[in-house]
């Protein structure tokens, strides 16, 4: 008899973004991104990191500071680095996500012709950049659909000896 208790399409990819979060320097928030086709195939993944070049032991991590100092104006988003990253055209995607994308990831993904965006975290809802994100969604019909469960990964590497 065949398994029947197998993650669901929406669990497995979600745990493909997770497994690409893992990859993640940024020490507070780690957000991964994988992008599917409507054939269940991976077309891109990603994760916030800094650009190529860009070493991640000289460019700060900080969250506070001059805006110089800070993170924020080097890295490059989750959803962007998959977009970026993609093998083919993203027309008709669905993007897993597992943090609400802000409203610059948002213009990406509507531009690059992604249709439905499943997330699991909103932990920035009330942030203007989120909110600009659900209007341009909307506008877009860019479907939404946020997880009612959280995917977790335990992840061991076990060295031989
Ligand atoms: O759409 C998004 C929004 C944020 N990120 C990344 C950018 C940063 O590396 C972290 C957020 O850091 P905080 O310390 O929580 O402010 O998340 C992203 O990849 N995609
Ligand atoms: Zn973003």
């Amino acid at each position: 008899m065949k398994r029947t208790d197998v993650l669901s399409w929406d669990d497995y990819f979600m745990g493909l973004a997770h497994l690409s979060a893992k990859r993640s320097k940024d020490p507070s928030t780690q957000v991964g991104a994988a992008i599917v086709s409507e054939e269940h195939r991976v077309v891109g993944i990603g994760y916030n990191g800094f650009p190529s070049g860009c070493d991640d032991d000289v460019y700060p991590w900080e969250r506070e500071g001059d805006f110089g100092d800070t993170k924020y104006p080097y890295v490059v988003h989750a959803e962007l680095n998959a977009i970026l990253n993609s093998n083919q055209l993203c027309r008709g995607c669905t993007i897993y996500v597992s943090l609400f994308p802000c409203n610059e990831c948002a213009k990406a993904i509507i531009q690059s012709g992604i249709k439905r965006v499943v997330y699991e975290c909103d932990k920035y809802a009330d942030t203007d950049a989120v909110k600009a994100s659900k209007r341009m969604f909307l506008s877009a019909g860019v479907e939404l659909k946020q997880l009612d469960h959280d995917v977790r990964l335990n992840v061991e590497i076990i060295h031989h000896d």
